[in-house]
């Protein structure tokens, strides 16, 4: 172990940031939140706060130590003094040295390596759990952007503001405690006008404290409206420019930046008003303090001694009274930033797990939808009534105009979202019944827009199944047909084949290629029943029929729900369930719907070039 270690490492690891066990953040306000995260580091907060004392009050001591040193040297002569003295000269010189350094560095250590590195990485953790934790519709109603900046936003300002207070706020009490005991001890004419100056500084806090809580507010939600609005821009980056839209969105970047730089200003005018009252107020205690000290020297109330310890005690006394009310600032931003953040970090997510919620078996595959009800937010039902069973085994085509529904239906079968009314059963048992993870590694998806990670190749197709080795891996490639052009990717930083990355979202990967991907990883995932939600766009007759080919290949012994658009999977579904407004209108075998001649008919006849049109008149 090197010095170094031997030094640091105790410090970087008293606290294991990652090990505490994750807690719902309370959602009573901004306050109970940083006394969450202090509990947090209770133990530690309390040795920075011991710390932090120790070293004011060996400044203090050295204060009274100097004035009696000056006061005896002028009184006995510098020899005798020397002589009569040597034990508290030698108290004295062994608070200069060791004291002094060892409490400082003991203080910093702690702020620096113990709270500043592990408790912004343990709030981020903590957050992020409790984001996790939320279902779809909460990811919808935010920038993913915006999510992701308030909760850094959040860390920093908390970790900051914690340490700031528990190494600050007991020093600077202690300091003004302190200094008006010194100061009475000293001339208790003295000490009057400090304690005037104290309560009028502390009135001033208490009637600014609301306007800088709602002015910090306002301040962190205009920043983290600008990170959201970027973020989005940025993934959005491919549509801007196909629009040439740069210019007018940089309009509106703008136009966000400017709107939160007035709101800055406003926020920055109040902090410097309460700045000018503060320097008045010092001057004034300056003031009286000279006044006083200069006719007790007259009139022989006072020592030189004592009225230089009071000099030097005022001079800390005001010097300090700025970082103080500079860290009131921040800590009243920091809470104005975990007021904004709240939303993300404190809304109880309304899909969870029933606390007796049991591991989905699926033994046969079948799929029960009873008299479903269920709209989002607006409230307009969007699947009404609706029962549907699938065969174990079916495989089912949902077809109907856009806005049917389609999706919507498959969402609940993964329960994105809870039910109204009714219930969806899977083998017998309720969805809602089981846990999530149980429900959703039963069933495989193969969405219209591929999603990948900005991982591997490899990783993403591990998706399907982590434990996966990379034999299997390939295999599954192989048999998507996926492993010819994985052997010939490369990327920008010379990985190859299933090391190299696919770019965000896999954009650097062909629509077609990410489809055998995610075909790839579905093989891989082996799950009973498949969700399969088709694209609307058209692909080349040639890349449909490959795609169609490995399709069957997923498909084969499951239970299948496809929203399906092409001609060539409709034919391929046992039964077809036509969706109008969020009810089953028609259902039956692909060829006796065309027979019969109802909205499957029409929509079949109104194809063209093997698609379904989105709209029909
Ligand atoms: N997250 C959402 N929040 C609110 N309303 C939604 C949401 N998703 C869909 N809707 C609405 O629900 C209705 C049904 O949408 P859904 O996506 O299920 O239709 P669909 O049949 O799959 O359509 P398409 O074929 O165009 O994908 C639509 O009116 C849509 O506007």
């Amino acid at each position: 172990m090197s010095i170094s270690d031997a030094i640091y490492r105790p410090f970087e690891t008293l606290i294991r940031p990652l090990d505490i066990p994750y807690r719902p953040l309370p959602s009573k306000g901004p306050v109970t939140v940083l006394l969450h995260f202090i509990s947090m580091f209770r133990g530690v907060l309390i040795v920075l706060a011991l710390a932090s004392m120790a070293m004011e009050a060996i400044n203090l001591t050295i204060v009274w130590g100097l004035s009696v040193i000056i006061d005896g040297v002028t009184q006995k002569g510098a020899s005798d003094f020397l002589h009569s003295e040597r034990p508290l000269l030698t108290f004295l010189g062994l608070l200069i040295f060791p004291g002094m350094p060892v409490a400082s560095f003991l203080t910093n250590a702690l702020t620096s390596h113990t709270l500043g590195v592990g408790m912004p990485a343990a709030i981020q953790w903590q957050g992020h759990k409790a984001v996790e934790r939320q279902d779809l519709a909460f990811f919808h109603d935010l920038f993913a952007g915006q999510v992701a900046s308030r909760l850094s936003q959040v860390a920093s300002a908390v970790q900051q503001q914690i340490i700031a207070a528990f190494q600050s706020i007991p020093r600077f009490l202690l300091q003004m405690v302190g200094s008006v005991i010194l100061l009475t001890s000293l001339s208790w004419q003295l000490a009057l006008p400090v304690v005037v100056w104290i309560a009028l500084n502390v009135a001033l806090a208490v009637k600014m404290a609301p306007v800088f809580a709602e002015r910090s507010r306002r301040t962190a939600k205009q920043r983290s409206l600008v990170a959201g609005a970027i973020t989005d821009l940025y993934t959005n980056m491919q549509m801007i420019k196909q629009f040439a839209a740069e210019d007018s969105e940089a309009g509106a970047i703008r136009h966000i930046i400017q709107k939160a730089m007035h709101t800055q200003h406003r926020e920055q005018r109040i902090y410097r008003t309460s700045e000018l009252t503060v320097v008045a107020l010092n001057m004034a205690l300056w003031l009286a303090m000279l006044s006083i000290g200069f006719s007790g020297l007259v009139n022989g109330f006072l020592t030189v001694g004592e009225f230089v310890g009071a000099v030097y005690i005022l001079q800390r006394l005001s010097g300090h009274t700025f970082t103080f009310l500079q860290m009131g600032q921040q800590i009243f931003q920091a809470i104005g930033t975990i007021k904004d953040a709240m939303p993300v970090m404190t809304t109880p997510p309304t899909i969870t797990d029933r606390p007796a919620a049991t591991e989905l078996a699926v033994r046969r595959g079948e799929i029960r939808f009873e008299n479903v009800r269920f709209a989002y937010r607006s409230g307009t039902p969007v699947i009404d009534e609706l029962s549907l069973t699938v065969r174990p085994g079916e495989k089912v085509g949902l077809v109907g105009l856009s806005g049917a529904g389609k999706t919507t239906l498959v969402s609940l079968l993964l329960r994105f979202y809870d039910i109204r009314d009714g219930a969806v059963l899977i083998d017998g048992q309720d969805i809602r019944a089981v846990t999530q993870a149980s429900l959703r590694r039963k069933i495989g998806v193969i969405a219209q827009d591929v999603a990948l990670l900005h991982r591997s190749v490899g990783d993403n197709i591990r998706y399907g199944r982590p434990e996966a080795t990379p034999d299997e891996i390939e295999q599954a490639a192989k048999m998507a047909r996926a492993d010819a052009f994985i052997a010939d990717l490369a990327d920008g930083e010379g990985r190859k084949g299933y090391d190299a990355f696919v770019g965000d979202r896999g954009i650097k990967l062909s629509g077609c290629q990410r489809q055998r991907v995610a075909i790839a990883r579905v093989l891989l995932k082996d799950a009973p029943i498949l969700v399969l939600d088709e694209a609307t766009s058209a692909l080349d007759s040639e890349s449909e029929a490959a795609i169609q080919e490995k399709l069957n290949l997923v498909m084969e012994g499951k239970t299948v729900v496809a929203i399906a658009h092409r001609l060539s999977t409709i034919a391929r579904m046992d039964r077809i369930v036509v969706l109008d407004q969020g009810r089953i209108v028609e259902e039956g075998r692909p060829d006796e719907l065309v027979e019969r001649d109802g909205l499957f008919a029409r929509l079949w006849k109104r194809q063209t070039g093997g698609f379904i049109p989105e709209e029909i008149n």
